[in-house]
């Protein structure tokens, strides 16, 4: 499934948060948003997921206006992994899994026999199977963010949205995380902060600086020193990866503490 944001700005309060944000996720591909700290990434985002309404502009899957979906038409296929998603009432594990299939059910029957294989599934492949009858809130919170990528699993969904969903995890649970989504074969749109995360995972980048889009393409196209200089205000190295070739950061501690 396609996913195009044509021209999305975003305006609350006389601010502009994201400005006439144009970026295309074709079917399968992986597509990261890069950028400072309060550049509208996570705001971009809520659009697709429909936390927010653009103040113009349009989110289209396949084409058709995501605003002429019923919101359990779209949560049919799109799942989000967000900063928000974090459960405050304290479900178990296997419960919390098990609410990714709420989109697909109509009333309150039990999950079948199907479904109850996907959450397990889901659960192995994130690796909590073991913590599937412990509360969400005793759990950490690297233990909560695989939790929460499993709910999303089990959606089932066509297009995922993933908000810093390395935050919290280890390297090992990074790794796995970053493999099974390139693997999925879902269409996807994530934000990362870490760059060399972000050129191995991603097909294309896009960076944003202050609510623009400042530059798109391939890793190789977007990682460069001057990106990096311009946007972030670091300096760094680029150098190919010895095994796969992807543009990799390096960085030098600045010994300006300003
Ligand atoms: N509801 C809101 N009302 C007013 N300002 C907001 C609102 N939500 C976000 N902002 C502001 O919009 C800007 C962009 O926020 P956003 O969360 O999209 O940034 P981000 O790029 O995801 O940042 P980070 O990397 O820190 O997560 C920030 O300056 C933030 O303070």
């Amino acid at each position: 499934m396609d996913l195009h944001l044509d021209g999305i700005s975003v305006d609350i309060g006389g601010a502009s948060l994201v400005r006439e944000l144009s970026l295309e996720v074709p079917g399968g591909a992986v597509v990261g948003l890069v950028g400072p700290n309060g550049s509208g990434k996570s705001t971009a985002l809520r659009c697709v997921y429909r936390a927010l309404r653009p103040s113009s502009g349009v989110v289209r899957l396949d084409g058709r206006d995501l605003s002429s979906l019923s919101l359990r038409g779209s949560a049919r296929s799109v799942a989000a992994l967000t900063q928000e998603s974090g459960s405050d009432l304290d479900f178990t594990v296997a419960e919390v899994v098990a609410m990714g299939r709420t989109p697909h059910q109509r009333g309150n029957r039990p999950l079948d026999g199907r479904e109850q294989d996907l959450c397990r599934e889901a659960m192995e492949r994130m690796d909590v199977a073991h913590l599937a009858d412990r509360g969400v809130l005793e759990l950490s919170g690297g233990e909560r963010q695989r939790v929460l990528m499993a709910r999303c699993l089990v959606q089932e969904p066509r297009v995922l949205v993933l908000d810093e969903p390395t935050n919290h995890l280890d390297v090992r649970h990074q790794i796995g995380l970053l493999s099974l989504v390139r693997r999925a074969g879902i269409t996807v749109l994530l934000v990362l902060h870490d760059l060399n995360l972000a050129s191995a995972a991603c097909d294309r980048i896009g960076v944003l600086s202050q609510g623009r889009l400042v530059a798109s393409g391939t890793p190789g196209e977007v990682l460069v020193p001057s990106m990096v200089r311009q946007v972030f205000g670091v300096e760094a190295t680029v150098v190919p990866h010895p095994l796969t070739g992807d543009p990799q950061l390096l960085y030098t501690l600045s010994s300006d503490v300003s």
